[in-house]
């Protein structure tokens, strides 16, 4: 095979994680390809201190990487399916998604085992809103601070004594090693996952099937139709992993048994709908939820979101 692969990738620890774990499944699925990474600095990574939905929201961490892979200056991007927006760019599609990593939250303390744990007036450092949302909805007791940042940077916020606890997604821990770090997992029950959560996907040129080919044997078809129904329930939410959105599917032999949740950021009201449909109904189920939500009033939680960060 005489086809280089060149993947661009952001440069943070777990992007460029996932990008060699990409490299290396092309190069065991197809000996003798050469893949090479091309790493980048996105929008999202230049910001880190704001929350991400007053920064403009939805693509932050994809649309540079988008721009390469158009002006062919790559061929493949690897994303964290949670950070990829629901459209993609004309000539550009998603065409893999692999095995799903744990998707649940994790809870990280020097001090505390889980979040029942943590005494009342506890300082909880995360800015997914998500998250948030559905903390104080069980513990309105506990205080959230901001807290952005690449994993390695949180843990070292962490660390340095400014929080009580703090709440990140477990593939990220898992995957750049830090596992020992998470002193419980929290169930979907209590924080139900964003949608694509620990799922790795990758986009390329539409038009490029030789490409298409080499990806085929890292897609994972039931990650894919789980994946596939979360990201239906954002869209027709017009929602992303910056918004009090949660969703999580899971497959129940052939079918997919979908989960929803939209939050007041304060805990206060959180809207819940679930169903489950065949897995080959998956873009339905999803919409399916997504509208039950907004027959509970999701709409209107999102706008004021949407209002006071500023943008429609
Ligand atoms: N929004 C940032 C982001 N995007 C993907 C992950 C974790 C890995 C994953 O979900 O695949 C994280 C960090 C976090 O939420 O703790």
């Amino acid at each position: 095979m005489s086809r280089e692969i060149r993947i661009a990738t952001r440069k943070s620890a777990l992007a460029l994680w996932q990008a060699e774990y990409v490299k290396a499944r092309l190069e065991q699925a197809h000996p003798g390809l050469q893949v090479s990474l091309v790493p980048m600095v996105s929008r999202g990574d230049k910001l880190l201190d704001a929350p991400l939905a007053k920064i403009g929201g939805k693509g932050l961490f994809v649309k540079e990487l988008e721009t390469a892979l158009l002006e062919n200056e790559a061929d493949i991007a690897v994303h964290s399916m949670k950070d990829v927006p629901m459209e993609f760019p004309e000539g550009l599609g998603l065409f893999c998604i692999c095995e799903r990593e744990d998707p649940r939250d994790a809870f990280v303390s020097n001090t505390f085992d889980s979040q029942d744990a943590l005494p009342a007036g506890s300082i909880v450092g995360t800015s997914s809103l998500r998250r948030q949302a559905q903390l104080l909805a069980r513990r309105p007791d506990l205080k959230i601070q901001f807290l952005r940042g690449n994993v390695n940077t949180r843990l070292a916020k962490l660390d340095a004594g400014e929080y009580d606890a703090i709440i990140l997604a477990a593939a990220g821990l898992i995957r750049l090693g830090f596992q020992e770090r998470i002193r419980s997992f929290i169930s979907a029950e209590d924080s139900l996952p964003a949608g694509g959560q620990g799922a790795v996907g990758i986009e390329c040129r539409s038009a490029d099937s030789e490409v298409h080919a080499l990806l085929a044997p890292l897609h994972h078809a039931d990650t894919a139709d789980r994946v596939i129904a979360e990201r239906a329930l954002n869209k027709h939410l017009n929602g992303g992993c910056q918004v009090p959105i949660a969703c999580y599917a899971m497959l129940e032999g052939n079918d997919l048994w979908l989960r929803g949740l939209v939050g007041q950021p304060d805990g206060g009201r959180l809207l819940r709908a679930e169903a489950r449909a065949p897995r080959q109904d998956a873009e339905a189920l999803g919409v399916q939820v997504a509208d039950a939500l907004l027959k509970q009033g999701a709409a209107a939680i999102l706008a004021e979101v949407y209002g006071e960060a500023g943008h429609p």
